[in-house]
């Protein structure tokens, strides 16, 4: 520690209260805020700068009931407020948020924390909500009461910042001993005194949350609300084929002009090669499919925004239970669609720990965006794209495979549950949010974060592994007449996995994909596009689509077998990485990466000998 580290302030309070959306205003940072509790799972800082000029270090933490923790990112909370955080001193001061529609059960907390006796103040957030609850809130007595400063703030419009500026600054200057003791509370009494505290402060709100009483009253019906949510569903994977498709040619046509542009001022050899075979072939094959992630990462985001993710949860609570998970598994495994990682780290939020170890174990079978271009690719090349009924049956086939994935993972949790992960099922304990429309920023910035993380991911990890496959596909040089592909070191790599996947009807290309197909899903797609594109013509090259050829190369059991390996197989690296971490140790990975490879051995099998069966080969 050092005497010039800047002092630090934390944000604290309820969960979904507007930590960080007000974190976001107050430092220009742009974490995830999303309309359901348990968004942050991590603490996170930034730079705060006072009306003063000077600076202070604000963090963010997840949001809390109290301090006493009851799943690992409420802990999290505790140990930054009460010092206990490896490496961490002290906050300086504290900034306790609280959701103004919703005083008599926030206030609680804020009383938890005065008795701290850590500087104090309190960001009265959501205004904006209050006002529209028709609720007045008399601030003055409220600060009164509480003893601390209240500044009411509007976070999503930045109302109020520099007022709360203006209050933590003098908390800063003054010196005081750094330490933080606390002795037990007494919750009842904490809670009666909240309530007699938002009795005296608060009038008005009669029709309080009367907009989303009566959207839940249509939306959690016993009958009407699953329909609605599996019609919501439906219509974001036929979205993800329907729309993406004019923008996704845009984007061939594109490809198609830079190699025909390559082979023209390149002369014939390595670098054309490397750039046509390697680069466009391989990168260009997956870089495709931006306009369906995009897409469909909107689609997430809107039901993350709009509060409807939650009663998604409630919905799915009693299937959930029914293999021995809690309905609160649902939106780490939701957001598992998007990728596995997140979805991980959003365990936290799970309080019980075999609870959360089986959500850890299946969530990599939901399907996450880097299966996207597999299966596109897939259906592309082998499923007739006609109408059936109101739906296409390539988008009815690539809902079939997320089904496959949501069905796989609820078995396995059943059988996790138990087995390995044995314990009694907790209940469902959740806050609904008030319904919001989606604010267009936090939606634009989400949508942008996530396609530049797949760019980028194109432009580096894919990109890299394309062209480590390309040479090992390309050298030696195979003689005249002999398949190059065949001939090189990724071929003789190739032929000899090809003895672990032949029984379920994998070839040698894909046995040489899968290999760098491990350091990211959609490698596998770029790693075909690679391999099909050496042993092409060049003038295949530039005018045949990865679709086209893989048409011809394989197959139909191969390539339904192929799909069904990829709902199931442990095909990625960080997962395993955020799985170590979060389970603290090797074991767990270890083992879930064993049971995903035989679900998907034994998946890819059955598909590929029932396919050759029905189709009489
Ligand atoms: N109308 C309105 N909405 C707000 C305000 N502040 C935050 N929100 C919305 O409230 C929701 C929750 O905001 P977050 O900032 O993610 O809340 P949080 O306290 O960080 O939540 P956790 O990380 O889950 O503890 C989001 O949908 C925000 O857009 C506000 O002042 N007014
Ligand atoms: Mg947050």
């Amino acid at each position: 520690m050092t005497m010039t580290a800047a002092p630090a302030v934390a944000l604290v309070g309820n969960p979904n209260a507007g930590k960080t959306s007000l974190f976001n205003a107050l430092t220009g940072a742009r974490q995830k805020v999303a309309n359901y509790p348990g968004v942050t799972v991590e603490r996170k800082a930034g730079v705060l700068r006072l009306p003063d000029g000077s600076s202070a270090e604000l963090i963010d933490l997840p949001g809390a009931y109290s301090l006493d923790p009851r799943s690992p990112d409420e802990a999290v909370t505790r140990n930054v407020l009460m010092g206990r955080q490896e490496g961490e001193t002290l906050p300086r001061a504290i900034v306790a948020v609280v959701d103004a529609t919703n005083l008599p059960a926030q206030l609680r907390f804020v009383l938890e924390l005065k008795m701290l006796g850590r500087p104090l103040v309190v960001a009265l957030n959501m205004m904006d909500l209050a006002k529209r609850d028709g609720l007045t809130i008399d601030v003055p007595a409220l600060e009164r009461e509480l003893g601390v400063p209240v500044v009411p703030t509007v976070a999503v419009r930045r109302r109020g910042l520099d007022d709360l500026g203006q209050k933590v600054l003098p908390l800063l200057t003054k010196i005081e001993a750094a330490s933080a003791s606390r002795e037990p509370q007494d919750m009842r009494s904490l809670q009666r005194r909240a309530r007699q505290i938002a009795d005296a402060v608060v009038t008005g709100g009669h029709q309080a949350g009367g907009l989303t009483r009566r959207i839940d009253r249509v939306v959690l019906h016993p009958v009407a609300g699953p329909l609605i949510l599996a019609a919501v569903l439906f219509f974001m994977f036929q979205a993800v084929f329907a729309w993406a498709e004019a923008p996704m040619a845009w984007i061939e046509g594109l490809i198609a002009v830079l190699q025909g542009a390559a082979s023209n001022i390149l002369p014939a050899g390595f670098l054309r090669n490397l750039i046509n075979e390697g680069l466009l072939a391989g990168v260009g094959a997956v870089i495709v499919f931006l306009p369906q992630i995009v897409i469909l990462f909107a689609f997430i985001l809107v039901l993350e925004q709009s509060g409807y993710m939650t009663r998604a949860a409630f919905l799915m609570d009693r299937l959930m239970a029914s293999v021995g998970l809690s309905g609160r598994a649902f939106i780490p495994l939701l957001s598992s669609f998007a990728c596995a990682i997140p979805g991980i780290m959003a365990t936290r939020t799970i309080a019980d720990p075999r609870d959360r170890l089986t959500t850890i174990l299946i969530a990599p079978l939901m399907t996450c965006s880097a299966r996207l271009p597999v299966y596109a690719v897939i259906i592309a090349a082998f499923i007739p794209d006609r109408p059936v009924g109101f739906a296409n049956l390539q988008g009815l086939v690539l809902f079939g495979l997320y089904a496959f994935g949501v069905v796989g993972a609820l078995l396995a949790a059943l059988a996790l549950r138990s087995t390995v992960t044995k314990g009694k099922h907790s209940g469902f304990l959740m806050e609904m949010p008030k319904y919001q429309w989606p604010a267009i920023r936090d939606l634009g910035i989400g949508i942008w974060q996530r396609a530049w993380a797949f760019l980028r991911r194109a432009g580096t990890i894919i990109l890299a592994s394309t062209i480590v496959l390309w040479a090992f596909a390309s050298f030696p040089r195979a003689p005249e007449g002999v398949s190059q592909v065949d001939y090189s070191i990724a071929g003789r790599i190739g032929t000899g996995l090809e003895h672990v996947f032949a029984p379920i009807g994998f070839n040698k290309e894909i046995s040489i994909a899968l290999v760098p197909g491990m350091a990211a899903r959609e490698v596998a797609v770029a790693a075909l596009g690679t391999v099909y594109a050496i042993d092409a013509e060049e003038e295949d090259v530039l005018q045949g689509q990865l679709v086209d050829r893989l048409r011809n190369a394989w197959p139909l059991p191969t390539a339904l077998a192929f799909l069904a390996w990829f709902v199931f197989a442990p095909q990625c690296i960080s997962t395993f990485a955020v799985t170590r971490r979060e389970t603290n140790g090797y074991k767990w990975p270890i083992f879930m990466f064993a049971y995903l490879f035989a679900m998907a051995y034994v998946g890819a099998g059955i598909t590929y000998w029932t396919a050759r069966w029905a189709l009489g080969a």
